[in-house]
Formats: C-alpha cells, structure tokens, sequence
C-alpha cells in the first residue's frame, strides 16, 4: 500500500526527470501500480484512512513521485455533487498525451498544492482550461477524453510531473498574484 513515506520529496532528482513511456499493453506491474495509485488518492481523501495513515489529500498523482520515472499518472476527484457518490473523474492514464489545448486559460484561485512539495507555494498558477488528452488504459485500449476546469487544472498537473516540470515552475516570480485579464479563476 502506497503512504507518504513512498512520495518523494522537491530536490530528488527523479522529479527533474523526462519520465519513459511504458509498453502497451501495461505489464501486470504496471496495471498494479496504477491501481495501487488510485487506492492511495482514495484513502488519502477518506478522513479515517488519512488520520490513521498519516495521508495528505491528493486528487492526483504521477509516478515519478514514487521515485519510478514512468509515464504513469492516477487522478480521482470526487464528484462535488454529494448525491452522485461516484468520483467526477477516476483514472489510471498511461502515456497520457495533451493533444490539444483552448486558448482560455484557468487557474486555481487558492493555487496548487502538491504531495512532493512540503510547503505552501502562493501564486496562480495558469493553465489551460480545456485540454484533449489521449492515454492508453490498463487494458490498452487508446482513449481520448476532453477535460475542463478542475479535471483539466489537474490533469496538467500530474502530466507536468511526467515531463519533471514542478507546478511553481509557472507562477510568476515578479508578481506571484498577479493575473492576466480573461484568465477563468476556479473556486
Ligand atoms: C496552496 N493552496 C492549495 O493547495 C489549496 C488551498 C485550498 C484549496 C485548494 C483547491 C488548493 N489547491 C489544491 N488543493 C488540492 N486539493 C484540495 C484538498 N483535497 C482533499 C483533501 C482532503 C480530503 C479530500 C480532498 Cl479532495 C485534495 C486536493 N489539490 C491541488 N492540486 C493541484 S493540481 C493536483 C492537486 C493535488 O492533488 N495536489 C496534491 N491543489
Ligand atoms: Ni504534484
């Protein structure tokens, strides 16, 4: 079972890396791992697990934070809607690929946080609001989904992992809070 002590942490090399892309079909390790990524997010957003195992909340994870540079990436955000349970977005994406992006940009307006950064980073960080992602899934088959808002903010956020971009790469030195006009701030 994935914990915090699995999650490496800024100043590893491994987070600097250009992650492999993987074989497809995914080898049974692989599927493994991606399966084991999503129980991480999900105990980590369960109030008992997290307590009992010391987790911080994540909706997203990429496997290079687990010091295994593949191009990997979990993400499972909860639906916001209490009565459909169902997660809005639950996934293992291998060799995921952003086909293409809108020109509206977007960003989070309380920033990003991330499981291999131990401290706050303020500042927006802008990204695309749309996005069209292709991946394989642990089955192998090609998906091509499009995803927008906080599905997409995410996404890039796991995807930058993969390419050993850290989301602090983005937000602007000079002025952290500052926004351009028309960029969509999600609450
Ligand atoms: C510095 N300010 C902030 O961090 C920040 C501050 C406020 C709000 C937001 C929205 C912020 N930003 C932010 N909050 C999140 N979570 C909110 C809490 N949640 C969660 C936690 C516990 C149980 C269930 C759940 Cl659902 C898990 C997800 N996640 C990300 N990111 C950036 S994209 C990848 C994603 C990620 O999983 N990071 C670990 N950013
Ligand atoms: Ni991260």
């Amino acid at each position: 079972m994935i914990t915090m002590d699995d999650i490496i942490r800024e100043g590893h090399p491994t987070l600097r890396e250009v992650a492999q892309e993987v074989p497809i079909p995914p080898s049974a390790e692989d599927v493994k791992l991606g399966e084991e990524m999503i129980q991480f997010l999900k105990n980590s957003q369960d109030p008992e697990k997290a307590e009992e195992l010391h987790l911080r909340g994540g909706v997203g994870l990429a496997a290079p934070q687990l010091d295994i540079s593949k191009r990997i990436i979990a993400v499972h955000v909860p639906s916001i809607d209490p009565e459909k349970p169902e997660a809005e977005l639950s996934t293992v994406m291998y060799n995921p690929k952003i086909l293409s992006h809108s020109v509206q940009q977007a960003c989070l307006g309380e920033g990003e946080g991330c499981l291999s950064v131990d401290r706050e980073v303020p500042g927006y960080v802008v990204r695309a609001a749309r996005i069209t992602v292709s991946y394989f899934d642990k089955d192998g088959n090609k998906q091509k989904i499009r995803l927008k808002n906080y599905d997409a903010i995410v996404v890039q956020h796991e995807i930058d992992h993969l390419n050993g971009v850290m989301f602090y790469d983005h937000i602007n030195e000079q002025n952290p809070l500052h926004l351009e006009d028309g960029v969509l701030v999600i609450e």
